[in-house]
């Protein structure tokens, strides 16, 4: 067995919020947010790890809730790495609108296929497949070594980045992918074998609620 990756959604957004599409927008955490991201952490240090390294984006909610969970399993003085790879899925043209107002105008199924289709971008932006395009060779190169090193490894990042990764890490169709939510603040506790494959997969929290 080797090493830990645990990959975390940051706290519910501003935007998340006001239910606007926010992809490359850098809007703060909300209270909300900021109670996911220490119940994130405190489920962290109630399972009792320790991390060697950490890894963010390069927008400020997950910057924060990374923040705040390396409070929580006491570790702020954590070496961590920022990197635009790691941002959530550009929505291009979508970047402000309201969710509500784009299924007024495009029909709910329109703005499905925008927002959870593998590989249909929305006009300007990026589909899943062009986030993991950037995401898996992040984490290729300077993600999973480490994991495959035996070190225990936080990645706080986004909705749709994080996607790209857990369809490839559990192995999920394009079908398969379509359906899955992230719950903000929910750490995946995931154990690789040395053949990077996945060991086991733990989420300490409620999933289900996810949307
Ligand atoms: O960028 C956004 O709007 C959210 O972080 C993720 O949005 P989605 O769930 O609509 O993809």
């Amino acid at each position: 067995m080797s090493g830990t990756l645990v990959l975390v959604r940051h706290g519910q957004s501003d935007w998340n919020l006001k239910n606007l599409f926010t992809g490359w927008k850098d809007p703060d955490l909300t209270e909300l947010g900021i109670q996911e991201a220490n119940t994130g952490g405190k489920a962290l240090a109630d399972y009792g790890i320790k991390f060697d390294v950490a890894f963010t984006s390069d927008l400020k909610r997950a910057q924060d809730t990374l923040t705040i969970i390396l409070d929580n399993v006491g570790q702020t003085d954590l070496k961590t790495f920022r990197d635009q790879a790691l941002n959530e899925r550009d929505y291009g043209d979508l970047s402000g609108l309201n969710k509500d107002d784009a299924r007024a105008k495009w029909g709910e199924e329109q703005v499905h296929i925008w927002r959870r289709s593998y590989d249909v971008p929305p006009p300007g932006g990026e589909s899943l497949r062009d986030t993991g395009a950037r995401v898996w060779p992040y984490y290729l190169t300077e993600i999973l070594p480490r994991v495959l090193r035996g070190e225990k490894v936080l990645v706080a990042a986004h909705g749709n980045s994080l996607r790209s990764l857990v369809m490839v890490l559990d192995r999920l169709t394009k079908e398969q992918i379509l359906a899955l939510n992230l719950a903000t603040g929910v750490p995946m506790v995931y154990k690789l074998n040395a053949d990077s494959t996945v060991a086991s997969k733990e989420v300490l929290g409620d999933m289900s609620g996810a949307h």
